[in-house]
């Protein structure tokens, strides 16, 4: 018999203590979704940096999270987490998670958002398999618009996979892929905000030359993108139809699209998103080779 109702428990939260471990802009992003969306207290949260004591002092003010400054603290909020976010730079992901290899425990679980990181790599750099979720959001889930990819490690019980799920479904939609999926993941959604802020840009200022004020171009582009996706979202049609709805023949749609056709347009972003996922793979391996060094 088909099951009408799931029966996984609704995890609770607001119960747990988060740890950010990075706290710059990415780090952020989540934080101030997780709290506009009510999801946990500001005192659950603490966060870490490596140095920048007036960033914390900043996110402390503005958010009233806890913030740990010097060592110690810095030991004893890692060590009282249930959840530990890595949200550091790659760059600086195999140092520091080595320095974390016996400060972190087993029954901790570990989300990390550092692009191209590998499962395998952090339990190598961690000493130890462990209960690991790899995401790769966006900033988006400031406003609770995220788009996150997930994975999961072998081990994670299924209690945290949907604890982890709801965290990141609280600022925004996720998908659970296998891990290889999750540099696409990464060309896709998680440099994908800085494609359409880049259109936006060129479309403001093509605006702007032709005579626009500053605000009629931005608010006319701002309110073009929001409709687009929207349309696309509520319709459920494919946005070929929808771009065909608004081409008429031999119109001005028709003359733009062929006058980006003419430039590559499809092609430029099928390349954007391919080497943004092959980036995520390079940085990866750059981290393993550190892993081993
Ligand atoms: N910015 C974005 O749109 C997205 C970023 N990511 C990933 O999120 C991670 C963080 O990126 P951002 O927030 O953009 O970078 P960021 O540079 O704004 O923040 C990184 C923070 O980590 C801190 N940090 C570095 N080493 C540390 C250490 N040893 N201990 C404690 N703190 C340390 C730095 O001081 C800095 O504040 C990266 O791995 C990136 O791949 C993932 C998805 C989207
Ligand atoms: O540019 C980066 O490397 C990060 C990962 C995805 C978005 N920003």
């Amino acid at each position: 018999m088909s099951q009408l109702y799931s029966t996984s428990i609704t995890p609770e939260i607001s119960s747990l203590r988060l740890c950010f471990y990075g706290a710059g802009s990415m780090a952020e992003a989540i934080v101030r979704g997780l709290i506009d969306q009510g999801l946990t207290a500001p005192k659950q949260i603490g966060m870490i940096n490596r140095q920048n004591a007036a960033r914390l002092d900043e996110l402390s003010a503005r958010y009233g999270v806890l913030a740990a400054f010097d060592n110690e603290s810095k030991s004893v909020m890692l060590g009282e987490a249930d959840i530990v976010f890595l949200a550091i730079k790659p760059k600086d992901a195999a140092e520091a998670l080595k320095q974390l290899r016996h400060v972190l425990r087993r029954d901790q679980l570990i989300v990390s958002i550092i692009a191209g990181l590998s499962i395998h790599t952090m339990e190598s750099l961690l000493g130890q398999s462990m209960n690991i979720v790899r995401t790769m959001p966006n900033t988006s889930s400031t406003i609770g618009l995220g788009a996150t990819g997930i994975s999961f490690s072998s081990s994670v019980p299924e209690g945290q996979r949907s604890l982890a799920e709801a965290m990141f479904k609280s600022v925004g939609m996720t998908a659970v892929v296998e891990e290889h999926l999750l540099d696409v993941v990464t060309g896709v959604s998680g440099s994908g905000p800085a494609y359409i802020y880049y259109m936006m840009e060129a479309m403001i200022e093509a605006g702007r030359g032709r005579g626009l004020s500053d605000e009629a171009a931005r608010e006319l582009t701002i309110q073009t993108v929001l409709g687009a996706a929207h349309m696309v979202k509520s319709t459920n049609e494919h946005p070929a139809d929808l771009r065909n709805k608004v081409t008429s023949p031999n119109g001005t749609t028709q003359a733009a699209i062929e006058t980006l056709d003419a430039h590559g347009f499809s092609q430029a972003i099928i390349h954007a998103v391919g080497r943004a996922a092959d980036r995520a793979a390079e940085m990866g391996k750059d981290i393993e080779r550190s892993a081993t060094s």
